[in-house]
C-alpha cells in the first residue's frame, strides 16, 4: 500500500498563548507550511466558539492550498463542521478524556485521520489501533515550556510500537537538538509548538527541523 504523504516528517501544533491573535496565527502557519509541514493541528483550548471557528475555517484553506491535512484538537463537533462546510482534509486529535475514535469515525467519515493521545502507554497504544486510530502520539519525551503538566514517555516506547502498524508521533518539548534521537528511536512523525512557534522565523525553524529529521530511523 502507497503510505499517505502525511504519515512522516513534521507536525506542528499551534499555541493560543504564543499566536495570540488572528494576524499572528495565521502568518505563522503559512510561515511553517512554507517550510514543509506534514500535518498542522489547530489547538485552541479556550472556549470562545466563534473565533475558533474563524481561525479554523481559515487554516483549513490555507493548509489546503499547501495541501496539508488540518488536524482539529479535542473538538469532534469543529472538525464535523469544517467537513460540511467542503474542508475535506480535515482530521482531529483525541486525548484519553476527548471522546471515542468510533464515534468521531462516525461523525467525521471513514477516511478521516483521526489521531489518539496514547501518553506513555503501549496499552493505550493497543486499545486505539483496535479501536481504528490513524496515528498513534506518544510523549512528553523532554521537558515542554507549553505542557510542563504532560507525564514522561520512555523512548523506547516508540520502537516498541511499531508493532501496531500505524504512524508514531512524538511530542513534548522536542527542538533542534533533540528532534534527530526521537527520529532514530522510531518516530514516524515529530510534533512541536514551541520549537516552531516559540520565536522569530517560523520557516527557517521548519527548515531547520526538516533537515535535522531527514536521517533514517533504525528501524526503518
Ligand atoms: C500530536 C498530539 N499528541 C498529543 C497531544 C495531547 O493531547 P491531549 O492529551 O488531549 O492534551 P491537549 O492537547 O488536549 O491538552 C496533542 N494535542 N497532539
Ligand atoms: C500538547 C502536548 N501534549 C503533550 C503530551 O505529552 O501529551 S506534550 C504537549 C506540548 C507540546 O509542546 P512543545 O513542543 O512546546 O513541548
Ligand atoms: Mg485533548
Amino acid at each position: 500500500m502507497i503510505e499517505p504523504e502525511w504519515t512522516r516528517g513534521l507536525y506542528a501544533i499551534t499555541d493560543e498563548a504564543l499566536l495570540s491573535d488572528d494576524q499572528r496565527l495565521f502568518s505563522a502557519c503559512d510561515a511553517a507550511l512554507r517550510g514543509g509541514l506534514a500535518l498542522l493541528q489547530y489547538r485552541d483550548k479556550s472556549d470562545d466558539g466563534e473565533k475558533r471557528w474563524r481561525q479554523a475555517s481559515e487554516l483549513a484553506a490555507r493548509c489546503a492550498a499547501f495541501d496539508v491535512p488540518l488536524i482539529i484538537n479535542d473538538d469532534v463537533a469543529l472538525a464535523a463542521r469544517l467537513r460540511s462546510a467542503g474542508h475535506q482534509r480535515v482530521g482531529v486529535h483525541l486525548g484519553q478524556q476527548d471522546g471515542h475514535v468510533d464515534e468521531a469515525r462516525y461523525r467525521l467519515g471513514p477516511m478521516t485521520i483521526v489521531g489518539v493521545t496514547c501518553h506513555g502507554r503501549l496499552e493505550l497504544a493497543e486499545r486505539a489501533a483496535a479501536e481504528g486510530a490513524s496515528y498513534l502520539a506518544f510523549g512528553r519525551f523532554f521537558a515542554s515550556r507549553t505542557k510542563p503538566s504532560a507525564s514522561p514517555a520512555s523512548l523506547s516506547l516508540l520502537g516498541e510500537a511499531k508493532r501496531f502498524g500505524l504512524p508514531r508521533v512524538a511530542i513534548g518539548g522536542i527542538a533542534a537538538d533533540n528532534i534527530a534521537t526521537v527520529r532514530q528511536a522510531g518516530a514516524d512523525l515529530v510534533a512541536a509548538v514551541d520549537a516552531i512557534f516559540g520565536g522569530e522565523d517560523p520557516e527557517s525553524r521548519v527548515s531547520e527541523l526538516n533537515r535535522r529529521l531527514a536521517a533514517p530511523a533504525l528501524d526503518s
